[in-house]
């Protein structure tokens, strides 16, 4: 299959704290529109790539491209209004607002209109909360979370609010979304679900995804590039299959049991 031109162009990332070194000299490229997973075991670098990815993390060495557009350096807001969101495993949610106003949260960075200005131009401030509402619906409506949507967040089920996790990110708008490990602590059906959510969102909406995720079966199905890592180097790289049967993978997850 022809590779689309990269979105993401990320180049000899090199972090390190301290004496340890979470990344040594990582490099790929993520097609405009693919489901790329990142996996490997524990401590293999996969949250410190993406916390280099938003900002969160300076790496000492490297760069990192988004659609020409140089990423490394910039504040996690500045990566954020450039249109990468990013999913937490630990849910990155207000347990006490209602999903709606999580989703509307996820806005806020898109919202024009500000509070003087919306008090003199209470016309236009109104259509603009209009449109977010709207948007918030229609991703209410994608992830069918119709029947939460007044439920404070902290009170969703589980799977639930996994998935309120994502309408949260998608809610931004993202060109890049960072999905970190969404089907961590779910059963067989809830992870079903998920994956079947995951495929829809893709279908609809015009988004490039970065997963990483422990779930082999997940990433199996699901992604159409493997990025895998050991000890903050990449081990192997290509389609599922490919890296799936790739010896050094099989090692590198079969070494710690052994
Ligand atoms: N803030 C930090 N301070 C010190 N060391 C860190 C920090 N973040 C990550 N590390 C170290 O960097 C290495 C890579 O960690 P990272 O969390 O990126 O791995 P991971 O692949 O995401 O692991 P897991 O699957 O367990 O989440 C590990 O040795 C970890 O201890």
């Amino acid at each position: 299959m022809e590779r689309l031109t990269p979105l993401l162009e990320v180049r000899d990332l090199v972090l390190r704290f301290g004496g340890v070194t979470a990344l040594d000299g990582v490099s790929f490229d993520v097609g405009a529109g693919e489901l790329y997973a990142i996996i490997g075991p524990n401590g293999a670098g996969k949250t410190s790539i993406f916390n280099c990815l938003n900002g969160v993390y300076k790496p000492q060495q490297g760069t990192i491209t988004l659609d020409g557009t140089a990423l490394t350096g910039r504040s996690p807001a500045a990566i954020a209004s450039l249109g990468v969101a990013r999913t937490f495993q630990n849910l990155g949610l207000f347990e006490h607002l209602s999903l709606i106003d999580n989703l509307m949260l996820g806005r806020h960075h898109l919202m024009r209109t500000g509070m003087v200005s919306g008090m003199l131009w209470w016309g236009r401030a109104k259509r603009e909360e209009l449109a977010h509402r709207e948007a918030v619906e229609s991703i209410i409506e994608l992830l069918e979370l119709e029947s939460y949507r007044r439920m404070p967040a902290g009170l969703l089920p589980y799977g639930v609010a996994k998935r309120a996790e994502l309408g949260r990110a998608l809610a931004m708008e993202p060109t890049l979304l960072l999905l970190d490990e969404p089907v961590a602590g779910m059963n067989l059906e809830e992870t079903e679900d998920m994956a079947r959510y995951l495929t829809e969102v893709r279908r609809q909406l015009p988004l490039t995804m970065i997963l990483v995720e422990h779930d082999m079966r997940l990433v199996m199905d699901l992604a159409t590039q493997v990025l895998a890592l050991d000890f903050g180097v990449v081990i192997a790289s290509g389609t599922p299959a490919q890296v799936q049967d790739d010896p050094q993978v099989i090692e590198a997850y079969l070494g710690g049991a052994a």
